[in-house]
């Protein structure tokens, strides 16, 4: 079973509008809201793509409570640690750019913490767990690492998707795939990153460190994979972005269920990367049938 961990989840409230000034009173032209955080939008995909999976994390207060209502709706496995604060709410603004403001989120007690710890210790050989996201600040910077020690004793593959900070700390025990988009690798090697040389000769490197397989994301730029033996570059299609919130989480829905169907990298590849596309080209997460569309348009080059 995968199981996805979201230590700080979210509702993620997307409005529209034409423009933006700052220090005045705006309007918008749309809004709309959606269970968020990155594991949540893994499992989300997942699901959309007949993948079972059962998301993991802390949720508390009417934001919390909408999230799993949602997730249950839509037929998904919950097992939440619930927490005395509300969750937080992200506000994702599209106008001429987009913009971002991911909030903070709640504190998590002790007991809070220890309770997920159980049900991480629950998780077995032949699981996979995907922790994905930011760590809640009053939890320990070194919290990733520590539920990862688990899943090696447990034998439980693991997946991560993460700012580069965190990557650092964790690739020695071999995670199962990494996902950084450009500018985290980038935070990774105090480099800039702009071009699919450059994100795979850095990528090469965190193969080296122990990451079985490495995705990079340009976003409309397209994607990179590297493995032991193997570099790829996707090239994504044009179209319009509706919003790409949640593109890099779809990315490692679509390679965890492709690669299960099909064990072939690039196929896994190709289908990540038309499940981000399908996203950006969306509001809200894409859809199995969006992925089918663009799948024959993401163009696979092998390089040496
Ligand atoms: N402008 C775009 N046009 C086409 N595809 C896009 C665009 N932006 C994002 N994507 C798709 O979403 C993927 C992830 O986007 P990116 O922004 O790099 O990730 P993250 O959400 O992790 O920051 C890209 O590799 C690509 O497949
Ligand atoms: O945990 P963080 O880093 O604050 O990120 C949370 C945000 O990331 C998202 O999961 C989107 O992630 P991506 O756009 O990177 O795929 C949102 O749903 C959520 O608001």
């Amino acid at each position: 079973m995968i199981y996805t961990l979201t230590l700080n989840p979210s509702l993620d409230y997307m409005i529209e509008a034409d423009n933006v000034s700052l220090g005045k009173l705006n309007r918008t032209t749309s809004e709309a809201k959606f269970p968020g955080g990155k594991g949540i939008n893994v499992s989300r995909v997942l699901n959309a793509m007949g993948v079972e999976s059962r998301t993991l994390g802390f949720i508390g207060g009417f934001t919390g409570e909408f999230i799993e209502n949602a997730l249950i709706a839509e037929g998904i496995q919950t097992s939440f640690v619930k927490v005395a604060a509300d969750t937080r709410i992200n506000v994702k603004l599209k106008a001429e750019q987009e913009t971002e403001f991911n909030a903070k989120g709640p504190d998590i007690s002790s007991t809070e913490y220890n309770n997920l710890i159980s049900k991480i210790r629950s998780l077995s050989e032949g699981d996979m767990l995907v922790l994905a996201g930011s760590i809640p600040s009053s939890l320990s910077e070194q919290t990733y690492e520590e539920l990862i020690q688990l899943c090696k004793e447990q034998k439980t593959e693991f997946v991560v998707d993460a700012e580069g900070e965190l990557l650092k700390k964790i690739l020695h025990y071999q995670p199962f795939l990494i996902k950084p988009n450009h500018h985290e690798l980038g935070q990774f090697f105090q480099a800039d990153i702009i071009s699919k040389k450059q994100a795979a000769h850095y990528a090469k490197q965190l193969v080296e460190l122990g990451a079985k397989h490495v995705i990079v994301s340009l976003a409309g730029e397209g994607a990179v994979y590297v493995n032991s033996e193997l570099t790829l570059f996707a090239e994504v299609p044009k179209g319009e972005v509706k919003s790409s919130v949640g593109a890099g989480d779809s990315m490692v829905a679509g390679f965890l269920s492709a690669y299960q169907k099909t064990k072939d990298p690039a196929a896994a590849f190709q289908y990540s990367t038309a499940a981000g596309s399908a996203t950006a080209f969306s509001i809200g997460l894409c859809t199995d049938d969006k992925v089918q569309q663009l799948l024959s348009q993401i163009k696979i080059e092998k390089k040496a």
